[in-house]
């Protein structure tokens, strides 16, 4: 007998009948013993997802502004999922009590508001299913610096569910240093399941969602990609990373250090095998072919040019200066003998683009500097690509046939991908075509 740590995405638990295909996946598996919901999520493309609502219901609150109303389809939500479920279960306090809670924090940010999503389903979901629920403030722990505090919380999950047969643990958010609720980046209760997995030493974690695993493209720009069977956590990183939504790109830590293997899974498709995802030593050989294609939109590129760049000693010190003077990071720096490329996400730059221009002409006297923005970055990523001669000119020849500029081009040292720049206008035609001639042939 094993362990399994099962996370359910919003789309698995929309409503009563998402719950209950849920209900019988768990009941088919003894081995599912400790579950991560997240939040009921869109039922209809439509719909709104309970989590939104409740950011919405903060930004009423932060304002001084009534937001019964906006908490009345939350209620009414969580209200019409648990008389479908047919549960015996008075909602009535718990819910007053969040309402009360959205607009004593308001001060303190959109935290505590968004997590109860979470916490109110998980209560619902462990009722169904018998199991015992598990607080994740009680659990989950983050530093001084926002980030989280790996060893305690380890600790903590190990500590609390020992002797608990099973149990369902709230996804999406934790506890800060003092002592109040704090959330994960949108779509963190991946990065629950992750740190439950680890913190009860779990034999895999599924991750179950709609769709039956990670797809090589985005299966909105791409018409039916192929499902990967399987892929390396580093492969994972630089997709999910890239924009492959179906899983947080943090979720791949806590499970990559301990070695438990992921496996993504279609609530709707439960026979599906879905997309395994294991170490490099554990994953199959797939020398010559690419895994998989993502894309994200919003990248500016500030280009650099000055004669003797190589020569000159602290140029590119002096550059990242400047960038870590204004708290700005950046993405990547493809550079050569004269010239030196910086890719920036516009969330980071943040109106700050003027200014940095600025302190650059003055502190490195460059030749010529230049803002490219309205980048969209595209990896193709894939552990048998490195010493694959050609793929480079199969990714460029795609572009070019199909009329694509390219902006910017940096292949990783991991020899794992390989990044070219277009503009965001194109962004959609550019993953097309670099599909239809790495992957889908
Ligand atoms: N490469 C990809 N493979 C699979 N799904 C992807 C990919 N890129 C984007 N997606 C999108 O991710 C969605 C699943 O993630 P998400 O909406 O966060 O689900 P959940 O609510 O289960 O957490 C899919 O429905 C799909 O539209
Ligand atoms: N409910 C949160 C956290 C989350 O992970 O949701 P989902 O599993 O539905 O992507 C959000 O919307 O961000």
């Amino acid at each position: 007998m094993g362990i399994k740590v099962c996370k359910y995405g919003g789309t698995s638990l929309a409503d009563a009948k998402q719950i209950l295909k849920v209900k019988s996946i768990i009941d088919a598996d003894i081995d599912r013993k400790f579950v991560v919901p997240s939040a009921p999520g869109k039922r209809h493309s439509e719909d709104q997802k309970v989590t939104d609502l409740l950011y919405l219901c903060h930004e009423h609150a932060k304002q001084g502004l009534p937001f019964k109303e906006v908490f009345g389809l939350i209620r009414n939500r969580f209200e019409e999922i648990i008389k479908d479920l047919g549960l015996d279960l008075d909602f009535t306090a718990a819910l007053d009590q969040v309402q009360v809670g959205i607009a004593k924090y308001a001060d303190r940010g959109p935290d505590y508001a968004a997590s109860r999503g979470e916490f109110l389903n998980g209560q619902i979901i462990a009722a169904l299913l018998g199991y015992t629920f598990i607080d994740a403030a009680e659990v989950i722990f983050f530093n001084e610096k926002g980030r989280l505090d790996a060893a305690k919380t380890y600790h903590s999950v190990a500590a609390r569910t020992e002797g608990v047969d099973r149990a369902v643990i709230p996804g999406f958010y934790g506890t800060d240093q003092d002592g109040f609720v704090k959330t994960f980046s949108r779509g963190g209760s991946d990065v629950t399941g992750a740190i439950i997995a680890r913190g009860v030493n779990a034999d895999v974690y599924e991750n179950w969602t709609d769709v039956s695993g990670i797809l090589a493209a985005d299966p909105r720009i791409v018409e039916h990609p192929k499902t990967i069977e399987s892929l390396t956590y580093r492969e994972l990183r630089e997709l999910s990373y890239m924009g492959a939504s179906v899983l947080h790109d943090e979720a791949v830590f806590p499970v990559r250090e301990a070695g438990i293997p992921v496996n993504i899974r279609n609530t709707n498709r439960p026979s599906d095998d879905g997309t395994l995802i294991v170490s490099t030593e554990k994953a199959p050989n797939t020398i010559g072919s690419v895994t998989g294609i993502a894309g994200r939109k919003d990248f500016t590129i500030i280009a650099i040019e000055k004669a003797m760049m190589n020569a000159e000693i602290g140029f590119g010190r002096k550059m990242l200066g400047i960038l870590e003077r204004h708290g700005v990071s950046f993405e990547h720096m493809p550079s050569s003998i004269d010239t030196m490329s910086i890719v920036i996400s516009d969330v980071q730059l943040d109106g700050k683009l003027e200014t940095i221009l600025t302190e650059i002409e003055s502190e490195c006297d460059p030749d010529a500097i230049e803002a490219l923005s309205n980048v969209a970055l595209i990896a193709t990523v894939g552990r048998g690509m490195s010493h694959t001669p050609g793929m480079a000119s199969r990714i460029f020849g795609a572009l070019a046939e199909n009329k694509l500029n390219i902006r910017m081009i940096d292949q990783g040292s991991s020899e794992l991908n390989i990044i070219v720049g277009v503009e965001a206008t194109d962004f959609e035609n550019a993953v097309k075509a670099i599909y239809s001639r790495v992957i889908g042939v």
